[in-house]
């Protein structure tokens, strides 16, 4: 650990875009068409400066595009092996939360003191800063201090009040901030992200850490697609993460790494990098639809019609299944031609499971905006992604300024026709995930 500690150290990892695969990537026996995407959460780690003597026992992480983003947290060794225990501490007279950030930095370090047991510098985490910064596509451009920002939008509002996107903020951030944690005190033999073995490593640690933030164990593509970009996902099994003792406690630290560096069959996670990419002359881009529709519960609701009607549901999956593998191949194998036949049938048994559990994945007006754009010249066609509702859809459309030009305005006569707006995003669909950055993209913002 000891000589890494004065290094500055810059990860980014990508937001995601489940493509197909909604709900059924939540059982081992499906998969998921992950598309990692150009949007970003960066972290830059760097040492803090202390005067000679001084010791300083804190680790401050802040969000400067947003007002009152700074989290500041004490940590100690807990007794009986439970790792690194990190402790908010107050910052003027206001004290805002982010257990994102929180489960992730006692994870980490309880996982890197456990890894680090046998050397000197056992016990000795030394204090960092930790500065994320975010691409603009994840936060809705309304309350943007300047509304022709540069790579890193300012936001006249605290990170609460900034309305989402929806392209995985919370796992491309625990993503980056594990990689930069890692990165920053251990050595390059013990972990290295362009490895197949620190990718491993991240992951699992990754999703351990998200999974607790969350409170719940979600099929963690989001988490996969920020470790290793676009890819085919079939997710852990979630008995893994159980029983793991809140951090603290006895015994975390050796659980965690347990875990964590636990064998390949126990982490049954399958990810394919070659299962999915987004052809030359092809581009996967994201709207977002402000329309003020909330859908609550929608996992819960579809999950009980499986249990409900097991056979039928059953058939309509492994169909869908089908389709979607179909949607993949098409995809891989750069046959544009096939692909708007390919994208109706995945909407078709998307549709019959909408009916079928009656939550709304694609709802009648996705449906009526989806048939407008793909009507558009250049777009091979759209869906509603992840969970599906109200609020995004995903295109594949020609990679060209003419359909980009060619879509914004039919969003925009939409927009004025429906009341709703509906915008197109920058982001584009991208094949990498995690890596290390250098430092000038960051200038101005350190
Ligand atoms: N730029 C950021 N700076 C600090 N924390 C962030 C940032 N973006 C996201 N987060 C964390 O992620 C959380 C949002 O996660 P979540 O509600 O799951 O949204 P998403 O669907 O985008 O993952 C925030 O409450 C915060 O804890
Ligand atoms: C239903 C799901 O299979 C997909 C949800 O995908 P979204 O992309 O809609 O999810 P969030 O943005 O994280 O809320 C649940 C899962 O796989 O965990």
């Amino acid at each position: 650990m000891a000589g890494h500690q004065n290094r500055t150290v810059a990860v980014s990892a990508p937001g995601k875009v489940l493509l197909a695969g909604g709900y059924l990537v939540l059982d081992r026996q499906h998969t998921g068409l992950v598309l990692g995407l150009s949007a970003r959460i960066n972290i830059v780690g760097s040492g803090i400066e202390t005067s000679e003597g001084v010791q300083l026992n804190e680790i401050v992480v802040e969000s400067p595009q947003f007002l009152e983003a700074q989290w500041r947290y004490g940590y100690h060794l807990a007794p009986h092996g439970g790792g690194i225990k990190v402790t908010q501490l107050q910052v003027g007279d206001k004290i805002s939360a982010n257990s994102f950030v929180e489960t992730t930095l006692s994870y980490v370090l309880s996982y890197i003191d456990h890894m680090t047991t046998k050397s000197a510098a056992h016990g000795k985490i030394s204090s960092v800063r930790l500065v994320i910064l975010a691409d603009n596509d994840y936060y809705s451009p309304s309350a943007r201090a300047d509304p022709r920002p540069g790579r890193f939008a300012k936001f006249s509002v605290p990170l609460s009040g900034a309305n989402k996107t929806g392209l995985g903020s919370s796992a491309a951030l625990v993503t980056a901030l594990t990689a930069a944690l890692l990165g920053y005190y251990l050595s390059r033999e013990s972990f290295d992200m362009a490895t197949a073995d620190g990718k491993r490593t991240l992951h699992n640690l990754a999703q351990a850490a998200h999974c607790a933030a969350q409170g719940k164990v979600g099929s963690g593509f989001d988490v996969a697609a920020a470790v290793y970009g676009s890819c085919t996902y079939r997710r852990f099994s979630p008995e893994i993460l159980q029983g793991l003792p809140a951090p603290g406690s006895p015994g975390f630290g050796e659980r965690l790494a347990a875990v964590v560096n636990g064998p390949t069959p126990a982490w049954d996670v399958e990810v394919r990098t070659d299962g999915l990419r987004v052809p030359k002359g092809l581009a996967l881009r994201m709207c977002d639809v402000d329309c003020g529709s909330q859908t609550v519960g929608m996992v819960k609701k579809v999950l009980s019609w499986r249990s409900e009607d097991p056979q039928r549901s059953k058939e309509l999956w492994d169909h869908l299944q089908r389709k979607n593998d179909s949607l993949a191949a098409t995809l891989r194998d750069g046959k544009l031609d096939a692909l708007p036949t390919a994208i109706l049938a995945v909407r078709e048994l998307v549709r019959d499971m909408s009916k079928s559990s009656k939550v709304p994945i694609e709802p009648e007006s996705q449906t009526e905006l989806l048939d407008a754009v793909s009507a558009v010249e250049g777009v091979y066609g759209g869906v509603v992604p992840g969970a599906g509702g109200f609020d995004a859809l995903a295109l594949l459309m020609r990679d060209d300024e003419e359909t980009k030009r060619r879509v914004e305005s039919r969003l925009a006569e939409w927009s004025r026709e429906k009341g709703s707006v509906v915008r197109l995003l920058e982001v584009v669909g991208e094949m990498e995930g995690v890596r290390e950055e250098q430092l000038d993209i960051y200038s101005g913002w350190l």
